[in-house]
């Protein structure tokens, strides 16, 4: 395991970027000046990743970008765009935040690469991999020879591959977007009863979390996520921003974030915290709604079981946690609830009645080889796999 290209170094790598077509150039966003921010935020809004039958797109939000581009050690120029030379329209997006990987027991300090995006009148022409080529020749530049991405698509060599799952918490809202199907043999109400929650949380001293809980929830942290083999690795301020979000949005209601977590404070020691981002979905041509509301599980830890023996303990612990989640976002008014097969998320998505989705995602490792790492599904049958888990810890959004 390790890198694959002969070892570079910065003076190596060309100053200059590869040549567009003529009629389009090459800019660095500035994602600190909000017509640019709103440049981006638009262009993906019409141009970014729909689900197959373009039922719903991803409705990223600046309040977004905020959060999952400017990390600390953000930089401009990770923030790559194209822009149509005579009229300066924004066609084209690429973006890269600094990240320390732990691949096995390897540190790699790395780049983690999102919103690859390319206004649908350019598809086709090869403008990818060009895009791809340009980020790559930056984080070079900055002695950076390692990146990770994921992929609905599937490339050359996923690291590891994880399933979709979706937990319906308003049910009827799925169905009459299309999102959710009634079974045959099954009413409107069963569903609805099916997927009913308490209107209250159940585990003692549950709180919000608050960036003075920073320290200790990065200590469990990095103790929960020792046993994974692809992990991020935080500093604090790192895991206040991606937990408590950006200082601009600390004092947002809940339903305004875009990052939502709580910990569990017992004697005045944490053991545990979850946490889930909130992206909603455009609803395409629905007559009765626009938006679907959508959470994603993010990060989370528990003491329980940390003595990696007894997995009944652990998923007993992460079901009443996670269950509390579920709770918090019903209250929200969200939607659906999503989780990878990812982290320990086999121990719990069928008991909380989680359901495969028919989609996957593909982690890449660019520049790194590296054995194959388990995505918590059975890699013939694709079905959860809560014996052998996962060896992603990592969560890219
Ligand atoms: C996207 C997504 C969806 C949906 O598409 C969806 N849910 C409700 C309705 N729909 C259409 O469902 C998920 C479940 C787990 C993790 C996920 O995504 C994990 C993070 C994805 N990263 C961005 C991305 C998007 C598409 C392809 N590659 C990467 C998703």
């Amino acid at each position: 395991e390790g890198p694959i290209d002969s070892l570079k170094t910065p003076a190596d790598i060309p100053d200059e970027p590869s040549p567009l077509l003529n009629d389009f150039e090459w800019v660095t966003i500035d994602l600190n000046k909000e017509d640019e921010m709103k440049q981006v935020e638009s262009l993906l809004y019409e141009h970014y990743v729909e689900d197959q039958d373009a039922t719903f797109r991803f409705a990223y939000s600046s309040r977004f970008f905020e959060w999952a581009l400017k990390p600390p050690g953000w930089r401009h120029e990770y923030h790559v765009g194209v822009r149509v030379r005579s009229t300066g329209k924004l066609v084209a997006f690429i973006s890269g935040i600094p990240s320390l990987l732990r691949v096995r027991n390897n540190k790699v300090p790395s780049v983690e690469i999102n919103f690859l995006c390319i206004h649908k009148k350019l598809r086709s022409k090869r403008l990818a991999p060009v895009l791809i080529k340009e980020i790559t020749r930056r984080v070079n530049k900055n002695d950076i020879w390692q990146a990770l991405y994921t992929s609905g698509a599937v490339l050359p060599t996923p690291v590891s591959t994880c399933r979709y799952t979706h937990r319906p918490l308003n049910w009827e809202k799925l169905y009459e977007v299309g999102f959710s199907s009634l079974p045959a043999g099954v009413t409107k109400s069963q569903m609805i009863a099916k997927y009913a929650l308490p209107s209250s949380t159940k585990t003692p001293g549950l709180r919000k979390m608050v960036p003075e809980d920073a320290a200790q929830v990065l200590e469990l942290y990095n103790k929960f996520q020792a046993k994974y083999d692809l992990v991020q690795e935080f500093t604090k301020d790192e895991l206040v921003h991606w937990l408590c979000g950006p200082d601009t949005q600390r004092d947002l209601e809940d339903k305004d974030k875009v990052i939502v977590s709580y910990v569990v404070e017992q004697d005045g020691k944490i053991t545990d915290f979850f946490s889930f981002y909130l992206l909603p979905f455009t609803v395409l041509n629905n007559s009765k709604y626009d938006r679907l509301n959508v959470a994603y599980l993010f990060y989370y830890a528990t003491d329980a079981g940390l003595d990696g023996k007894d997995d009944a303990v652990l998923a007993k612990r992460l079901s009443s946690l996670i269950g509390d989640a579920l709770v918090v976002t019903k209250n929200l008014k969200i939607d659906v609830f999503n989780a990878l097969t990812s982290q320990d998320n086999t121990l719990f998505l069928k008991d909380l009645k989680f359901g495969n989705g028919d989609a996957f995602l593909n982690f890449y490792l660019f520049n790194y080889k590296a054995f194959p790492i388990k995505g918590g599904i059975d890699p013939e049958t694709k079905e959860l796999d809560p014996v052998s888990r996962s060896g992603v810890g990592v969560v890219m959004l």
